[in-house]
């Protein structure tokens, strides 16, 4: 197997050399490339701190597959299972409720040391850590709003929890030695027509601007707030709709988030980028698969995840635009899923940096748009698998459909142990 893929890659190495293209330089930009794995894929977005409570926030993880994760230990080694099937650079993104804690801790109350466990061992494995306030799944969270709720004893809660989270995540950055992107979304929203929509949204940027006054470095901490179009029981109205969450960005300069499952079904993230990257200094991206609606499916390699990666190669985006996923299946094996989703995303990176994009910019900027559609279906079928094989191969990482082998035999000897309560 080895060798034959050694020889396959010599041969796509030429191949692609033929269009000035240089996969050794590919392979390496793609090594500096990490992509955030999202932690609630493990446990269906349950997290330890009441994980029989419910999910709520208009949000829904599907399906009954055993073997979830039911503590930190044990999501920990869920995560390195997944982690060892993935080559390359990886992130780890947790949500506030996936605190460690002999005694109940309130929302507003979590601190660095709830999360010393999730440092140490990020720092064993070489990740990053970004983060996110969990403004959902509480009793304060119950009649749909949080920051910008009607109640100021409400709204105070969420505005101390999502400052006391930006603590947690500059403590992250701070030890880490790499910033962590903390990301605000809340659920806030109305199942019916809404009346004073403006009471609402004004009260959700003056908690915001109150939640981002203390200073931090950019070193260990960025901003982001995610917008969002609907939720479940939130039909009608959201709060921090995408004219708001972009405004807010643009107006306060921190980074935005777009979630490819938050917007108009036709509507693409892809062709969001180029114009929210003028205006905001960072981008963080959900990259998620709407089926429907905002299903959260388990990222393909499909037409948009590759227009994501093309935007940020094609335009020389990489530190400016962090690359996270955001999806909860709870249908099939959840390592797999990880494993699946989190390929794929750097397998579009891949084909992305192996684009002959100097070239095709040269057709469209000369008006030879037949030419610039040929060679964009043509580069297509050029041999990016040999270069992606190659890669695993080098980081140790399984070539091709060996991962399911690893992921059976721990579905096997682990997963399959865990009672479920
Ligand atoms: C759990 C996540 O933070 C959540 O999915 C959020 O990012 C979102 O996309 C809500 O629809
Ligand atoms: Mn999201």
């Amino acid at each position: 197997m080895t060798a034959s893929i050694d020889q396959a890659w010599e041969l796509a190495k030429q191949r692609f050399a033929d269009l000035n293209i240089d996969a050794e330089a590919a392979l390496a930009t793609l090594d500096t490339l990490p992509v955030s794995m999202h932690c609630w894929q493990g446990d269906d977005v349950a997290g330890f701190e009441n994980p029989t409570g419910g999910l709520t926030g208009g949000i829904q993880a599907t399906g009954n597959y055993p073997g979830k994760a039911r503590n930190a230990a044990e999501l920990r080694a869920d995560l390195e299972q997944a982690f060892a099937l993935i080559p390359g650079p990886k992130r780890l993104n947790l949500h506030a409720i996936y605190l460690e804690s002999d005694t109940p801790v309130a929302r507003n109350e979590i601190k660095p040391e709830h999360f010393a466990n999730w440092v140490a061992w990020a720092r064993d494995h070489h990740l990053g850590l970004d983060f996110n306030p969990s403004c959902f799944s509480h009793p304060l969270s119950a009649d749909g709003f949080t920051l910008s709720s009607a109640n100021p004893e409400v709204r105070q809660f969420w505005i101390e929890h999502c400052q006391a989270s930006r603590r947690v995540s500059a403590y992250f950055g701070r030890e880490l030695g790499t910033p962590s992107v903390m990301n605000i979304w809340v659920p806030d929203g109305m199942k019916d027509l809404t009346v004073d929509r403006l009471a609402f949204r004004q009260r959700l940027l003056s908690a915001l601007d109150e939640v981002i006054s203390e200073k931090f470095d950019q070193n260990h901490h960025i901003d982001a707030v995610e917008s969002k179009l609907f939720g479940i029981g939130a039909e009608s109205f959201t709060v921090g709709s995408n004219e708001f969450c972009l405004g807010y960005a643009a107006s306060r300069q921190t980074a935005l988030c777009l979630d490819a499952g938050h917007f108009h079904p036709t509507e693409v993230i892809s062709d969001k980028i180029s114009s929210a990257m003028l205006f905001v200094p960072r981008l963080l991206l959900h990259v998620s698969r709407p089926v429907r609606w905002d299903s959260d499916h388990v990222v393909l390699l499909d037409d948009e995840t590759q227009a994501i990666a093309g935007e940020i190669v094609r335009h020389n985006l990489f530190d400016r635009v962090h690359i996270g996923l955001d999806f909860f299946d709870a249908s099939i094996n959840r390592i797999a899923a990880w494993v699946i989703g989190t390929r794929n995303m750097k397998k579009a990176l891949l084909r992305a940096l192996l684009e002959p994009t100097d070239q095709l910019k040269k057709l469209e900027q000369d008006g030879d748009y037949t030419g610039r559609l040929a060679l964009l279906e043509e580069q297509k079928s050029l041999p990016w698998q040999a270069v992606w094989d190659v890669y695993c191969q080098r980081h140790g990482a399984p070539v091709g459909s060996q991962w399911l082998e690893a992921v059976r035999g721990y579905e096997k000897s682990v997963l399959a142990q865990r009672v479920q309560g």
